[in-house]
């Protein structure tokens, strides 16, 4: 991760903002062993407010100690989701891309942030959470977990914070922070560790320092009841464990107001009151007046501690010695009665402290079993050199010795990969592993750590000066190791009888050895107590003998290296917080103490290793996207492989073997100046361009303006000639309105289209503009011959007869004989007549079978219906029609009445219902139709 794409990106960016102030990348340092042109940078940076530098993915932030306009919502949402290049250098932007890569890659992150007391370590990770808390998706639901981590922040702050010379608001231990994210990438959950509190100081404090925050808030903000309860008066200056600073109110601090802060978050964070019971330990409220102030207080705490007078007595004034198989009490002197005290303080506190940072994990523990994925912050303390180093110190400096090993381990073993992967001839980097101090410390049996437990575990006495000497006989000929007696002539005058120096990757510290064997405190009183929380703080079986316990110092280093565990199986983020004057001062820059730190952070030798190979590298593709204006034959488009575009770019800009190699995926370029040259070269090109581009772009907006000019112009026209064409659109075609009139011509015709009728009974027509009638005249004609003549051909033959014999009746009745119209509609069939004469149908053949020579006149034929009756001039028909074989026939056989023929006379009578019908077949047969007379009346 540490070289990967990321890192090119930020070198973008870093490009960007070059010449603004400094380079925001120490990385593009020209001179980057240099620690002079180091500390030129940020210090530039630090006087424009800019806090944050990188070194590759490692953000360096100098403490502001002021308020700046860089931690709002607004700034959170402008980091979210974007990539480093495209902002500058900030605490927002490592937590949100270890955010993205986490969520994009479902992996585990963690983000350390170290620096010596008062750099802005604390800070930086509350801004972080806060930033989460902001920008993180979230529901409801979760809204309590976020509110849990983030109280979870000031409850730890009041029992493991404290003022010092250094910081008003230091944090006493330190600190591993892991937030867990369900797979959307919200907040679900949270897990905290804690490492080695600074016991001693609440039994002794610096002057000008005081003890953890909350004994001050408790007196300050506590309320009445509660401190009646706890038999404790509110003047601070009665204990003497709260003033030996002389500094129990501190200007920059409201400790009344963070009392408040810190039970309500106790509330949140899942306390229920039995918890609280720490304060409320059945003390009964006692009579002042009765007991002396002494004898009250230890009666106070017998109480509170639920342990015995006699046994809590025993435990503080004497000491068990094991002599032979017996166990032998023998009295302690005031002075180390004292130390006992104090050592069951020590203790007491400790042991709470890691009771609070359980419950507080009770609290923030997710309990749904679904996969989670964590980014862990780290607080922890910086390399510490002071003038006198005591176990604390050794400790914390081992701790950073681990941090840097770990470091370099993931710094290196990243860039070798990348090395791998793209194929470049491996270089190995030269640097200091600093495995061997870690060996020196750690190492079992063998290391500092073995030897002080062997001392301070053996029987019998054991002193400073019995381990010193352990320590020169085991570790004696180590090359990081030295005390007096093997120091050379010079350094000797430096190192105490009682002190052994280490060798540091970060420097030299002399570190005294006394009251490093330090046995522990009366266990087995607080065991004993009746007190819930004591109890579960001292267990029983600690007290089992068989049992070797073990010593601090072992404790801390298994808590180290499972912590180094936890560490190695995620990707890693750094933050170095440097101080940057003792005064808590904005703006002033001391350049000694802030060299100092930039050597015991091992940011000059981060920035070596970070260099030792390229200063830069970058994705083909990206490469060439940027600079392929360098070269006519990749600007605009590269066609080819981007790496062979890169290839001729780089060739057309004159880069020397030396300066680069090409990988398989990306360029690495080794000097900065190298890229600078290409950035200035793409700067000036840029400049020319966009010159070129307003200059184009200023011909253009003219071309655009004329074509707008002429758009309108001709628009004027068009309306004219419309308005022209509309006041002459009577007139016969001209040519003022004939461009009007196509156009009413082709509306109207285009509308017509949509409204033509569609069958021939349809007589609707779309009312033509007056200009049209006489077209649409026509085109209506058209329009029905059309329609008829495609009726027409619709039909099939016996419609047609149909019709033709309905043309026929129309002929003949149509306004002569009431009963017509309604006639229309009922239809001729086909059979109906010659069912009339199918009885007869042998005399009708000749009917049928017409032959104008066979024709015999006869008078009329009668045709009679229950109404009417109809006389057809036989004569005049010249139809032959057998009568005489009728005649013979009259009757109806079937004895059917709707026909009859009769004959009477010279007439045929013939019978019928449908007289229309009967009619016209008859006419059609005779082909005579208008020789058939509708007589109105008899
Ligand atoms: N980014 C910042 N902006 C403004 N002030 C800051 C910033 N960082 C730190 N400070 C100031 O510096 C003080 C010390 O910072 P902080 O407590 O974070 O230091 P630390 O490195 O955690 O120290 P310690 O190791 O003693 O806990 C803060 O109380 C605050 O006043």
């Amino acid at each position: 991760c540490f070289v990967e794409d990321n890192t090119d990106i930020i070198m973008e960016g870093a490009l960007i903002a070059r010449d603004r102030v400094g380079v925001q990348d120490f990385v593009l340092l020209d001179s980057h062993t240099s620690e002079a042109a180091f500390l030129n940078n940020l210090r530039k940076r630090y006087q424009e407010n800019l806090i944050y530098t990188y070194i590759g993915t490692l953000l360096v932030s100098v403490n502001p100690y002021k308020e700046l306009d860089i931690y709002t919502v607004t700034q959170m949402q402008l980091y979210r989701g974007v990539n480093f290049f495209e902002l500058p250098p900030h605490l927002y932007a490592i937590a949100d891309n270890a955010y993205r890569v986490m969520c994009s890659e479902y992996n585990n992150h963690f983000i350390l942030i170290s620096g010596e007391s008062g750099a802005g370590k604390t800070e930086a990770s509350k801004k972080i959470l806060q930033y989460y808390a902001v920008t993180c998706p979230t529901t409801e639901q979760l809204q309590v977990v976020r509110d849990r981590l983030l109280l979870s922040n000031p409850v730890l702050e009041a029992f493991g914070n404290a003022k010092t010379l250094r910081n008003d608001n230091s944090s006493r231990f330190g600190k591993y922070m892991d937030i867990q994210f369900d797979f959307k990438g919200a907040p679900v959950g949270g897990h905290i560790l804690s490492y080695l509190i600074e016991k001693s100081r609440v039994v002794h404090q610096n002057h000008g320092e005081r003890n953890f925050h909350i004994f001050y808030q408790l007196l300050e903000g506590g309320e009445k009841d509660l401190l009646c309860w706890l038999g404790l008066e509110r003047n601070p200056q009665k204990y003497a464990y709260l003033i030996q600073g002389r500094c129990a109110k501190v200007f920059s601090i409201n400790d009344k107001n963070d009392w408040k802060i810190v039970r309500k978050a106790f509330s949140i964070i899942d306390f229920t009151e039995k918890d609280l019971e720490v304060w409320k330990s059945k003390v009964h409220p006692v009579d002042g007046n009765l007991l002396l102030p002494i004898l009250r207080a230890v009666f106070v705490s017998l109480q509170l501690l639920g342990v015995h007078l006699s046994i809590l007595q025993e435990a503080l004034t004497h000491r068990k010695i094991e002599a032979r198989s017996e166990e032998v009490l023998s009295p302690l002197n005031v002075d180390l009665a004292f130390y006992a005290r104090d050592a069951v303080a020590k203790a007491i506190y400790g042991r709470t402290f890691t009771w609070l940072v359980n419950k507080i994990n009770g609290s923030l523990a997710n309990k749904d079993s679904t996969r989670k994925t964590v980014i862990g912050l780290l607080d922890i303390y910086g390399f510490e050199v002071l003038d006198t180093n005591s176990f604390e110190q050794f400790c914390i400096n081992y701790c950073n010795e681990k941090l840097q090993q770990l470091l370099i381990e993931m710094t290196l073993k990243a860039e070798q990969e990348e090395y791998e992967m793209e194929g470049i001839e491996w270089e190995p980097i030269p640097y200091f592993n600093n495995k061997i101090i870690c060996d020196l410390v750690e190492q079992k049996h063998k290391g500092i750590i073995s030897i002080l437990d062997e001392e301070c575990l053996r029987p019998g006495e054991a002193t400073d000066l019995s381990f010193l000497e352990k320590l020169e006989e085991k570790v004696g000929d180590h090359a990081h190791f030295v005390t007096r007696k093997l120091a050379d002539q010079k350094t000797r005058k430096s190192i105490d009888w009682v002190d052994f120096r280490l060798l540091h990757y970060a420097g030299e510290v002399t570190y005294c050895a006394v009251g490093e064997c330090d046995r522990g405190a009366a266990l087995e009183v607080l065991c004993n107590s009746k007190n819930g929380i004591i109890r579960d703080c001292f267990l029983l079986s600690e007290l089992d003998s068989r049992r070797r316990p073990e010593t601090v110092a072992t404790q801390f280093k298994n808590s180290l290296m499972s912590l180094i565990e936890i560490l190695m199986s995620k990707e890693p983020s750094y933050i170095r917080c440097i101080k940057p004057n003792e005064n808590k001062e904005p703006g002033m820059f001391d350049d000694c103490l802030i060299r100092h730190q930039v050597k015991y952070l091992g940011l000059m030798e981060h920035l070596r290793v970070r260099r030792a190979g390229f200063a830069y590298r970058r994705k083909y593709e990206h490469f060439l996207q940027r600079y392929k204006s360098l070269c006519p034959a990749t600007w605009p488009h590269w066609h080819g492989p981007a790496a062979e575009g890169v290839e001729r770019l780089i060739k057309h800009i004159g880069y020397k073997p030396e300066e680069y190699k090409l990988g398989r995926t990306k360029i690495f370029i080794r000097f900065p100046k190298t890229l600078f040259a290409t950035e200035d070269a793409f700067e000036i090109r840029k400049h020319i361009m966009t010159l070129a581009a307003i200059k184009l772009e200023a011909c253009w907006r003219g071309v655009l303006a004329r074509k707008e000019a002429k758009k309108r112009t001709w628009a004027v026209e068009i309306i004219r000639k419309f308005i022209k064409g509309f006041i002459n659109r009577k007139k016969p075609l001209c040519p003022e309105n004939i461009e009007f009139v196509r156009l009413v011509q082709y509306k109207y015709l285009m509308k017509l289209r949509d409204h033509i009728p569609r069958n021939v009974l349809d007589k609707s027509w779309l009312q033509p503009p007056s200009i049209l009638e006489e077209i649409s005249e026509m085109l209506q004609k058209m329009c029905t011959r059309n329609l008829v003549r495609k009726y027409c051909r619709g039909l099939t033959p016996e419609r047609k007869v149909q019709l033709q014999q309905k043309a026929v009746t129309s002929a003949i009745f149509r306004g002569k004989k009431e009963g017509y119209q309604q006639s229309i509609n009922l239809p001729f069939a086909d059979t109906r007549l010659s069912e009339y004469m199918s009885p007869y149908s042998q005399y009708a053949t000749p009917v049928v079978k017409y032959d104008r020579n066979g024709f015999k006149a006869r008078e009329r034929l009668l045709v009679l219906t229950q109404s009417s009756a109809y006389v057809v001039e036989m004569a005049k028909i010249k139809q032959k029609i057998d009568y005489a074989t009728l005649k013979g026939n009259s009757a109806n056989p079937s004895g059917a009445a709707s026909v009859a023929w009769s004959v009477q006379g010279g007439d045929v009578i013939l019978q019928c219902e449908h007289i229309f019908e009967t009619v016209t077949k008859l006419c059609m047969l005779a082909n005579k139709q208008n020789l058939v007379k509708v007589v109105k009346g008899r």
